[in-house]
């Protein structure tokens, strides 16, 4: 359970003071996630989420992520927004953490997707992108092509206790993706971390999408690589080529790829992967003491990685030629 930080009442009821939400009726801490401390909230006014940032999200690109999720939200993305308080701000502090109220969105998270599912999300992300085009903020990717050795230098002397070759694999992808990963491609807002728990449905319609805290600037086909990622691969490794190919086509139903991004997506996929692989090692050898979370196993994307070295082109994702 993701609750780094204990909230009392009396603490609560101090910061909720600053809000005209109405009153308290329920409060309580959500088992998901793994980046920060969420609570459900509900008052006689309705139900929100109320967010403490903690240790990945840098307290100065808080404005960036909150401008996002109102920008998207005036767009009609379904997408949390944030509640400002009596003095016009939309965040505060709570427990010595930088904390924000933001709307509850109704639905459920699918833990086996399907290719329907695959489509409707790929349609989503392609909204997304098309929402964010006029967003006025830049946050650069930190967690970009430059940022993963210096992860990998954190957790490379264990990293073989974790999976046997691991470090030697990764060393040799590292070496891959800095000397290809391609530059220029279109760019915009991004989501980066559109893994099937932020992603909501009623139903097989989808329904909203949340946890916008990696959030940046980088390439469109980044953020369907990690969508590819996140959606279509069995944490054993085993690829879904068809919901890879709903996936792709609910995205081109809205905006079509254009051919560099067609012809960059295996490498913009295996670093993806890397990407992921890295962040859930580093977290898995530093779970933080008392903290009620459990760590992701980072060996589902080494598996996946085994599939991204092997593939060769677009149409090896599920894309038509
Ligand atoms: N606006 C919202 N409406 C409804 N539920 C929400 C909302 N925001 C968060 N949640 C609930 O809280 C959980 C954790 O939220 P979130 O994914 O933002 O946390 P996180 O710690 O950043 O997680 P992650 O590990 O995905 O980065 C979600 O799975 C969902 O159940
Ligand atoms: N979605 C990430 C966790 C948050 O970055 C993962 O599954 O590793």
């Amino acid at each position: 359970m993701a609750v780094y930080t204990e909230v009392s009442d009396a603490a609560l009821a101090d910061f909720l003071s600053a809000y005209a939400i109405g009153s308290l009726l329920s409060f309580k801490g959500i088992a998901e996630g793994v980046e920060n401390s969420n609570f459900f909230l509900h008052t006689t006014q309705g139900s929100y989420i109320l967010t403490l940032y903690e240790k990945r999200v840098r307290e100065q690109d808080l404005p960036f992520f909150i401008g996002l999720m109102e920008h998207l939200s005036a767009r009609g993305l379904a997408c949390p927004q944030p509640v400002r308080d009596r003095a016009g701000q939309a965040l505060g502090q709570l427990c010595g953490r930088p904390a924000a109220i933001v709307s509850f969105l109704e639905g459920v998270s699918v833990k086996t997707p399907g290719v329907e599912h695959c489509r409707a999300l790929g349609r989503a992300l392609a909204e997304l992108h098309a929402a964010g085009r006029d967003f006025p903020m830049v946050r650069e990717n930190n967690l970009s092509v430059s940022a993963w050795r210096p992860l990998f230098a954190q957790a490379e002397d264990q990293a073989d206790s974790v999976e046997p070759g691991l470090a030697a694999r990764t060393r040799s992808d590292l070496a891959v993706l800095e000397a290809h990963w391609p530059r220029n491609l279109p760019s915009g807002v991004i989501h980066a971390d559109l893994f099937t728990d932020n992603v909501f449905f009623i139903g097989d319609a989808l329904s909203g999408l949340i946890d916008f805290y990696f959030a940046c600037t980088d390439a469109f086909a980044y953020d369907l690589a990690v969508c590819l990622n996140a959606w279509c691969f069995e944490a054993d490794g085993t690829f879904h080529r068809d919901m890879a190919a709903g996936l792709i086509a609910g995205y081109e139903a809205v905006r079509p790829l254009e051919s560099a991004e067609v012809a960059a997506l295996p490498i913009l996929c295996r670093g993806a992967a890397l990407r992921f692989m890295l962040t859930r090692l580093v977290d898995w050898l530093n779970v933080p003491p008392g903290a009620l979370v459990k760590p992701k196993d980072p060996r589902e994307f080494d598996r996946r990685l085994t599939f991204h070295r092997q593939a060769r082109d677009a149409w090896d994702y599920g894309r038509p030629r």
